[in-house]
């Protein structure tokens, strides 16, 4: 047989029927689902009388409108302020008890942002179809699940039949050669990639991120890298199997259990792309030339070093990108060649489906042990991407060293991510934000949001501006304390 990527192996391997049109029919193994985009799709099937058609392949948790205060937590449901939040977290819980659908509540200890839960539960494995009413989907592609988001109708169409239509993609392969540096992680690599090959540089392919670096980061490193595809324009971001892959998926409740592991693992190991597959289009990066990344603009591609400069709208390379560099400088309240590090900040957000799971929170913890926030900030939260994860890490003490040095420590949910619930910016803020869009009124209206990594997230929170964490000298370890 032919050489195949990872992404044409997926694509076979669900194949129901391809028509002469170019469309497809794929299987779909997981369905994910959150109160955002579920509720006309229950809507669509209870008007058909249908039924959906596999239970145990779908799994639901409220994520987008849950409170991350501890005092609206705790009364549940009814405790949700917001009245459109309430009623589309109570619909969900409605529709799963209707049609019988699992669902980890709003004060389940396993609820959380639907793809940190996906992956944390074993829900999401190696060779699967996952798909989420939720264009960050792509994050459980770090798995080798052919995993993207999918509209509304879609939803209802995959409760209904669990199939989708679809058209084949093309492979694009990124490539991260060598070793990243110090204080350099998956953020600023996956930053990195969208400024070199821009948010429209992935649209019609499925993006495999390969090379030695990308071997070298955990299967938390991995979904952030994947999360962050679909603002490369790529609705499908894919690792391959590996070691790290299976070892994360190991004893996880829903992975295969002792006696199905062995045949499960021999499996998945066939989940790479093939010596010599040929890829429709590779870019290549150096892992030693990617520094810590700051975004400066309103769009992901509008990023740079954080030892850079903000853009001069007349070096531009054309009046289209000179016009999109002086709006969104106006927008953004910065002025051309102004140094990364003199942005002052306001808030800084620490969560989201792109930086909230335990290692996220240990590299921030580390930066911020023994330190303290800056006095001029209004507030800097650190919001667990899952209750396992805040469980995890307070078992660890780091919610200890968060509060000790002023920052707050939310209950788990989209939080800041997204202006859906009490988490917003004001306008005109800034924001050191771990999430992954920056667009004009992502994060509250006229918010204005810099993406960067949790480590430099939290030391921009102690300087109160942005700083190259590898400055920020010594970088803690867990047994050092900094003054
Ligand atoms: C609300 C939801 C449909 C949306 C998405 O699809 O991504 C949200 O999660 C986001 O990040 O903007
Ligand atoms: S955390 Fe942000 S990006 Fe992720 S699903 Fe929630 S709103 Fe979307």
């Amino acid at each position: 047989m032919a050489s195949q990527t990872l992404y044409d192996k997926l694509w076979d391997q669900h194949l129901v029927k391809q028509r002469e049109d170019g469309t497809a029919l794929i299987y779909i193994d997981r369905h994910l689902l959150h109160e955002v985009t579920s509720p006309q799709a229950f809507e669509g099937l209870r008007l058909a009388g249908r039924k959906p058609w596999r239970l145990d392949a779908n799994l639901a948790t409220p994520d987008h409108n849950v409170p991350t205060s501890l005092k609206e937590r705790a009364a549940g449901i009814a405790g949700i302020e917001d009245e459109t939040s309430r009623i589309q977290v109570q619909t969900l819980d409605d529709n799963c008890n209707s049609f019988n659908i699992e669902q980890f509540t709003i004060n389940d200890a396993r609820q959380g942002i639907v793809h940190v839960v996906g992956p944390e539960q074993g829900a999401t494995l190696p060779g699967m179809t996952v798909v989420c009413g939720d264009s960050h989907t792509a994050t459980h592609g770090a798995f080798a699940a052919l995993a993207h988001g999918i509209g509304t109708s879609e939803v209802e169409h995959v409760l209904a039949t669990q199939c989708l239509i679809q058209r084949k993609m093309k492979n694009m392969l990124v490539r991260v050669d060598g070793r990243l540096g110090t204080g350099v992680t998956a953020k600023d690599v996956v930053l990195a990639i969208i400024g070199e090959i821009g948010t429209a540089g992935g649209t019609g392919y499925a993006i495999e991120f390969g090379g030695s670096a990308i071997q070298d980061i955990s299967m938390e490193g991995r979904m952030t890298i994947c999360n962050m595809a679909i603002e490369a324009g790529a609705r499908v971001g894919l690792v391959g199997v590996d070691d790290i892959t299976i070892d994360y998926l190991y004893e996880r409740p829903y992975a295969p259990n002792a006696q199905q592991w062995e045949a499960a693992v021999a499996d998945w190991r066939n989940l790479v792309s093939d010596a010599d597959a040929e890829f429709d289009k590779v870019v290549v990066l150096k892992a030693e030339d990617i520094a810590p990344q700051v975004t400066w603009g309103t769009s992901p591609e509008q990023v740079t070093s954080v030892n850079g400069v903000v853009p001069d709208p007349a070096a531009a390379s054309d009046d289209t990108e000179a016009r999109g560099i002086t709006r969104a400088l106006e927008y953004m309240g910065l002025s051309a060649q102004q140094k990364i590090t003199d942005i002052k900040l306001d808030r800084v957000f620490i969560g989201s489906c792109t930086n909230s799971r335990i290692e996220d929170l240990r590299e921030a913890a580390r930066v911020a042990e023994g330190r303290t926030v800056a006095k001029s900030l209004k507030q800097a939260m650190v919001v667990p991407g899952s209750g396992l994860v805040k469980a995890q890490a307070e078992a660890e003490g780091l919610h200890e060293i968060f509060l000790a040095a002023g920052f707050e420590w939310r209950e788990p949910g989209c939080s800041m991510c997204l202006a859906m619930n009490a988490d917003k910016l004001g306008a005109g803020e800034h924001c050191a934000s771990t999430s992954n869009r920056n667009f004009e009124g992502r994060q509250g209206f006229g918010g204005r949001t810099h993406l960067v990594s949790p480590a430099m997230a939290a030391a921009a929170a102690i300087a109160g501006h942005f700083v190259d964490v590898r400055d920020f000298a010594p970088i803690p370890t867990n047994n050092t304390q900094v003054a």
